[in-house]
C-alpha cells in the first residue's frame, strides 16, 4: 500500500499522457521535446513517477527517433493494437510493429474504443494476449457511462468489464498489467470524479484482483484514474492509496501542465 503524504509509492507511480488523435508526427517531436525539456529543468526524479506519452500510431517511428538519439527517460506506447500478429487484416497494426517501434505500453479497451468502435471484454482479452506475445504491457482501461453511474452499478459494471478482459491471465502477467479507471461522463468532459470516487473504485479492482489471484499479485498491479485530470487535481487524486497514477487526455497535450501533473508530488496535501 502507499503512504502518499510523505510522497512514498510501494508502486512507481505512472503518469501516461493518450494525446488521442491529436499531433502529426512533426507536432509530437515538438510537444515531446518541450515535454522532456520542462521535466529535466524540473530536476524530475523519473524513479519517483514514470512518464508515458501515447501519441497516434503514425508518431510512432519519430517518437523513436527523439527518444534514442536524445536519451529521453519519457517513455511511450500506442493506443491500440490487434488481437492478431499479421495477415489480411487491412487497417490493423499489430502488436510486432509496435515492439520494433520501442513501444512500452499499449492501450487496450480505452473507452474511446469500446464506445465508438464497440469493442468487447473478449476483443480487449485477445488484445491483451497479444501485447503479451511481443512483450507489450497493456494498460487495460475500464469503466463506467453515466447511466449506470446514476444507477449506482458503476462498482460492478467496471469490475465485470475487469474480470471479462483478464480471463485466464497468469498472475505474473496480472502483477505487472496497469489497469485505467475512466469514468466515462468524466472523460473530455470537465467533469472530474472526485479523489474520493477515483479511490473507491482503485480500491474496488484491487480487492477484487486479490480475490481472483492473491494479496501480493494485487498489490503489484498498478491502478490509475483517467478523466479530465489535471495539474490542479492530479494531487488530490493520487492521494487515494490505491491510486497509482493518472491517464490524461487532453491536459498531456500541453507539456508544461502535463509535466506539472508528473510532478504531482508537489500538490500533494501534507498531514
Ligand atoms: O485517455 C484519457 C482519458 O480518456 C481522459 O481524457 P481527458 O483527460 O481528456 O478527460
Amino acid at each position: 500500500m502507499t503512504s502518499q503524504t510523505n510522497g512514498q509509492f510501494d508502486r512507481t507511480p505512472l503518469i501516461a499522457g493518450n494525446w488521442k488523435m491529436n499531433m502529426d508526427h512533426v507536432q509530437a517531436i515538438t510537444l515531446l521535446q518541450k515535454l522532456a525539456w520542462t521535466l529535466d529543468d524540473a530536476k524530475h526524479d523519473y524513479s519517483r513517477a514514470e512518464v508515458a506519452v501515447f501519441p497516434p500510431f503514425t508518431d510512432l517511428r519519430s517518437v523513436q527517433s527523439l527518444v534514442d538519439g536524445d536519451d529521453l527517460r519519457v517513455v511511450y506506447g500506442a493506443q491500440d493494437l490487434s488481437d492478431k500478429d499479421s495477415g489480411a487484416y487491412t487497417g490493423d497494426i499489430s502488436g510486432q510493429f509496435l515492439a520494433k517501434l520501442g513501444c512500452t505500453y499499449v492501450l487496450v479497451g480505452h473507452s474511446e474504443r469500446r464506445t465508438i468502435h464497440g469493442e468487447t471484454d473478449e476483443q480487449c482479452n485477445a488484445k491483451i494476449a497479444a501485447a503479451h506475445r511481443h512483450g507489450l504491457v497493456p494498460v487495460l482501461c475500464v469503466g463506467e457511462g453515466l447511466e449506470v453511474r446514476q444507477t449506482g452499478e458503476h462498482v460492478a459494471f467496471t469490475l465485470e468489464q475487469l474480470r471479462g478482459s483478464i480471463a485466464g491471465l497468469e498472475a505474473e502477467r496480472v502483477a505487472e498489467l496497469v489497469v485505467a479507471y475512466e469514468p466515462v461522463w468524466a472523460i473530455g468532459t470537465g467533469e472530474v470524479a472526485g479523489p474520493g470516487d477515483a479511490q473507491e473504485m482503485a480500491a474496488a479492482i484491487r480487492e477484487e484482483l486479490a480475490g481472483l489471484y492473491d494479496e501480493a499479485t494485487a498489490a503489484k498491479t498498478r491502478i490509475l484514474y483517467g478523466g479530465s485530470a489535471k495539474a490542479a487535481n492530479a494531487g488530490a487524486i493520487l492521494q487515494g492509496k490505491d491510486v497509482d497514477g493518472v491517464l490524461v487526455g487532453g491536459a498531456s497535450l500541453d507539456a508544461e501542465e502535463f509535466a506539472s501533473i508528473a510532478r504531482f508530488e508537489q500538490h500533494l496535501v501534507t498531514d
